[in-house]
């Protein structure tokens, strides 16, 4: 092994991120978000980059993988799942209880070790590509397309975060005409043909309502609604009938496969998710009864950009769709998920992505949709340069905060506004 390719240094950032008040069925997001910047420094003076969840749980099983990594090359990315498990140990938070801030389902030591994996793969990945010349889709084997669409992400929103933070021109969306507004700005600054409303977050006959809204809108485009599993059976039957005819999915109306097989017995409109069907062990029961014909890939749950590959390789044999489901996150993450998207035969629905609603970012140049779709780079690695001063500054802001901030927490953000909030026991309609 040529010793440039060897891990010489690596370096973690956690960071605070401006994030608007983007409503969900667990509250609402904080006006700072953590993520955290992984930077692996080869012994040949490369920096790769890559980005995963920045809350403490995660932060927690970084650290023993970062101090283990030096004297590895960049190359043994199986390597790096073998080691994780031998050096990062249980993390603190894997309860079994329900992820809340990634709104993910049930999370285990497993889910969150692979979502820390996957920021380090990512920039190994990033460090070979820029030592070989050659971009992050050629080490996966290849493009397949030059560009990747993009769905609109749109969210029930406030004006502003009732307890300060950064402001934002997008004013509120809290009904059918909201929604709508959102949508076509969306669509005039990104070129958005589709159109993804994150729900769980009205009574059930509301959010019907706003999707009927858009369908008058955008019509013809495919449209999408995301409960985030609030609703029962029953309810999840009513929407989808109500909305059969508009609906390119629904995504997770209902909480688990069980719930989710029932849906999908009962309905034609297709089901995704991004909650039931997480990990690698989850696919077979799903799977054999049917309760998802769309799975969201994420490269930060599944471990990175190559288990991407794999889930999409299964979910072809399986005659399963596939999409890409998104959380808060920075350009670095938007690169590799790009990349990524790139590479996939069969991807028949457009991404979901965070990144129009985020206004800071540690890359030196923003990406910029075009028609809804990223191109995909050629440059090596995955293309994009950190900023370090804007780094820097969003690091200090996550070593100022006082530890409000640095775990994601969308219900205590509510209670800021709404004191006696609960996270809602599902199903919540
Ligand atoms: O189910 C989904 O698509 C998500 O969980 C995406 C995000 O987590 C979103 O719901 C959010 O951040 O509020
Ligand atoms: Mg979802």
């Amino acid at each position: 092994m040529d010793t440039a390719m060897m891990i010489d240094t690596v370096r973690l950032t956690p960071i605070l991120m401006a994030d608007p008040p983007l409503l969900n069925t667990q509250g609402v997001h904080q006006p700072y978000t953590p993520r955290l910047i992984v930077e692996v420094v080869t012994k040949g003076g490369v920096t790769g980059v890559g980005e995963t969840y920045g809350d403490g749980k995660y932060l927690d099983i970084a650290r023993p993988l970062a101090e283990a990594l030096p004297g590895h090359p960049v190359t043994d990315l199986n390597g790096l799942f073998a080691l994780a498990e031998q050096v990062c140990g249980d993390s603190r938070a894997a309860d079994e209880s329900v992820d809340a801030g990634g709104l993910r389902g049930v999370q285990t030591t497993d889910k969150l070790r692979l979502s820390v994996v996957s920021g380090f793969e990512v920039a190994c990945l990033d460090a070979l590509g820029k030592t070989l010349g050659l971009p992050v889709h050629a080490l996966l084997g290849g493009k397949v397309r030059d560009s990747v669409e993009y769905s609109a992400y749109l969210f029930y929103r406030w004006a502003a975060h009732p307890e300060g933070g950064e402001s934002d021109d997008w004013g509120a969306a809290l009904d059918p005409a909201g929604v709508v507004a959102q949508a076509r700005r969306f669509a005039r600054e990104h070129g958005f043909t589709s159109f993804k409303l994150k729900g769980g977050v009205f009574e059930p006959d509301e959010e019907i309502a706003a999707v009927r809204a858009l369908a008058e809108a955008f019509p013809g485009r495919p449209l999408r609604l995301d409960p985030n599993g609030a609703w029962s059976v029953k309810t999840s039957l009513y929407v989808a009938e109500e909305l059969k005819d508009v609906l390119e999915y629904l995504e997770d109306p209902a909480s688990g496969t069980d719930r989710m097989a029932e849906v999908a017995a009962g309905t034609d409109v297709p089901l995704a998710t991004n909650m039931c069907v997480t990990t690698f062990p989850e696919i077979p029961e799903a799977f054999a009864r049917g309760a998802v014909q769309i799975v969201l890939s994420d490269h930060h749950y599944w471990g990175g950009l190559h288990r991407t590959r794999e889930l999409a390789a299964i979910c072809r044999t399986f005659g399963v769709g596939l999409s890409m489901h998104s959380n808060t996150h920075l350009g670095i993450s938007l690169a590799a998920m790009t990349h990524v998207a790139a590479t996939v035969p069969g991807l028949g629905h457009a991404c979901d992505s965070h990144y129009p609603w985020q206004t800071e970012d540690v890359i030196t140049t923003r990406h910029v949709f075009d028609g809804g779709r990223l191109a995909v780079s050629d440059a090596p690695g995955l293309g994009v340069e950190l900023d370090r001063e804007r780094l820097a500054a969003l690091h200090r802001r996550w070593l100022e905060d006082d530890g409000t901030m640095r775990d994601r927490d969308d219900a205590s953000a509510m209670r800021v506004a709404e004191p006696g909030w609960r996270t809602p026991s599902v199903p919540r309609w």
